[in-house]
C-alpha cells in the first residue's frame, strides 16, 4: 500500500533528523546486520567491518542519504533507484530478502532513537525501497 501524505510528511521529518546524524545511525544498522546476520558480512570482505570503524561510518551514511533522497522522490522510487538497482541486483547480485534484512536492522535502528516513529510507515516505505533495490 502507497504511503498516504500524513505517513509521507512524518517520515520526512523523521529523515531530516536521521539526515544529521546518518553517519552514526547507518553504522549502527550495519553493526546489527553483521550481528544478526553474519553471513552478509562476506559483501563486505573489502571494508574494515570492525563495530564503530570508519569505512562503516561512511558506508552507513550513504545508505541513509540513498533512503532519504529516496523519499524525496517517493512518487518516482524506480526511476531514483536505478542505479543503485543496478549495482545491487547485476553486480552484487543480492536479493530482496537479503536486503530487507538490513531494512529490518535500520527499522531497529532508528525506533531506539526515536521510540515515537510511526514504525508501521517507516516499515512501509523501507519495503517499497527494498523492492524497489532489486529487479526480478
Ligand atoms: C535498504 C537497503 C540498502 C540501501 C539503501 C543500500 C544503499 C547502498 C549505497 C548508497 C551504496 C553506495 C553506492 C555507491 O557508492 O555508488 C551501496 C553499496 C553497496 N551495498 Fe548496499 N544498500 C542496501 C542494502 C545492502 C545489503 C543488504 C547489502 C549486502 C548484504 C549491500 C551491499 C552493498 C555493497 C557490497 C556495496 C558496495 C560497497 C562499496 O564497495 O563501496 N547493500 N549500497
Amino acid at each position: 500500500m502507497a504511503l498516504s501524505d500524513a505517513e509521507k510528511a512524518a517520515l520526512e521529518l523523521l529523515f531530516g533528523k536521521i539526515k544529521a546524524d546518518a553517519e552514526k545511525i547507518g553504522c549502527e544498522a550495519m553493526e546489527s546486520l553483521f550481528q544478526h546476520h553474519p553471513d552478509t558480512k562476506s559483501h563486505f570482505t573489502h571494508m574494515d567491518v570492525t563495530p564503530g570503524s570508519q569505512d562503516l561510518k561512511t558506508h552507513g551514511g550513504k545508505i541513509i542519504h540513498a533512503i532519504n533522497d529516496a523519499l524525496s522522490h517517493y512518487g518516482n522510487l524506480q526511476e531514483n533507484l536505478a542505479a543503485l538497482r543496478e549495482l545491487h541486483t547485476n553486480k552484487l547480485k543480492l536479493s530482496v530478502d537479503t536486503i530487507k534484512l538490513l531494512c529490518g536492522c535500520l527499522l531497529e535502528v532508528i525506533v531506539k532513537h526515536f521510540p515515537d516513529v510511526d514504525k508501521s510507515a517507516c516499515d512501509k516505505f523501507l519495503n517499497k525501497v527494498a523492492i524497489a533495490l532489486i529487479s526480478s
